[in-house]
């Protein structure tokens, strides 16, 4: 038996849609039902940010979740495969009306992201103070919360709309199928089979 956590929300319908070529089945989890069995594979629901813990503690062998998700919460996990959609990038947004300089002593830098925003700084030796915010980013350096923000940007809309632009990328991130350690040294003849199906499936090689 393998179990897989599979993502809610953005990456939700691309990764059902994926494992259901695969599997050649309709996936229903019902509408509160978070397990889901088929054949000798066990299927669970989860949020996005949750996947790392649940593949982390062995709860799932194996999980969806977005680059940008596994970076931040850096756990120790087996990244099988970039899968290519939930693209998106991690920048730094600005006022589109300045310049990303870093000249004075410190700067507040408002995200969601703390611990990639503060390898990121902390590299380049910049001087931040980081404020952890948990949703409408792009609204801290409008009303004088902070002087940048770093966060997620797709499409540029966000931004755009409130007035900032995206001044630097910090790392591109797209949706990944990861493993336990553990559970990929025991069953690593089945997660590698899954994952050549997930090639092809995808339309690699
Ligand atoms: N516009 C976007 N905003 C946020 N994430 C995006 C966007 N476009 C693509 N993504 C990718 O989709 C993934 C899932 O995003 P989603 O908003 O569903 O979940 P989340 O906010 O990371 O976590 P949770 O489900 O726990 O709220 C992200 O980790 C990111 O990699
Ligand atoms: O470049 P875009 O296509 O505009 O997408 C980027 C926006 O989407 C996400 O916000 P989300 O919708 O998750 O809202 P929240 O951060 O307020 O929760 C992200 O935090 C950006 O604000």
């Amino acid at each position: 038996m393998l179990t897989i956590a599979l993502p809610k929300g953005r990456i939700g319908d691309d990764s059902l849609a994926l494992f259901e070529k695969i599997f050649a089945k309709e996936f229903r989890f019902g509408e509160r039902k978070l397990i889901l069995e088929i054949d000798d594979f066990r299927f669970l629901r989860v949020r996005n940010q949750d996947v790392p813990t649940y593949v982390y503690h062995q709860a799932a062998d194996l999980g969806v979740v977005g680059l940008d998700v596994l970076e931040e919460k850096g756990l120790d996990l087996v990244r099988l495969l970039d899968l290519g959609f939930g693209a998106c990038s991690v920048s730094i947004g600005i006022k589109e009306d300045e310049e990303l300089t870093f000249n004075k002593p410190s700067y507040r830098v408002a995200t969601k992201m703390e611990n990639i925003t503060r390898e990121f700084f902390s590299k380049k030796a910049i001087p931040v103070e980081i404020i952890k915010l948990y949703g409408s980013i792009e609204l801290a350096p409008l009303v004088g919360l902070a002087d940048m923000i770093v966060d997620i940007v797709e499409t540029g809309e966000t931004m755009k709309q409130n007035g900032l632009k995206p001044a630097l990328t910090i790392m591109q991130s797209s949706a990944y199928f990861i493993a336990n350690k553990n559970s990929f040294y025991d069953k690593k003849e089945k997660i590698l089979a899954l994952r050549q199906q997930l090639q092809e499936a995808l339309g690699g090689a």
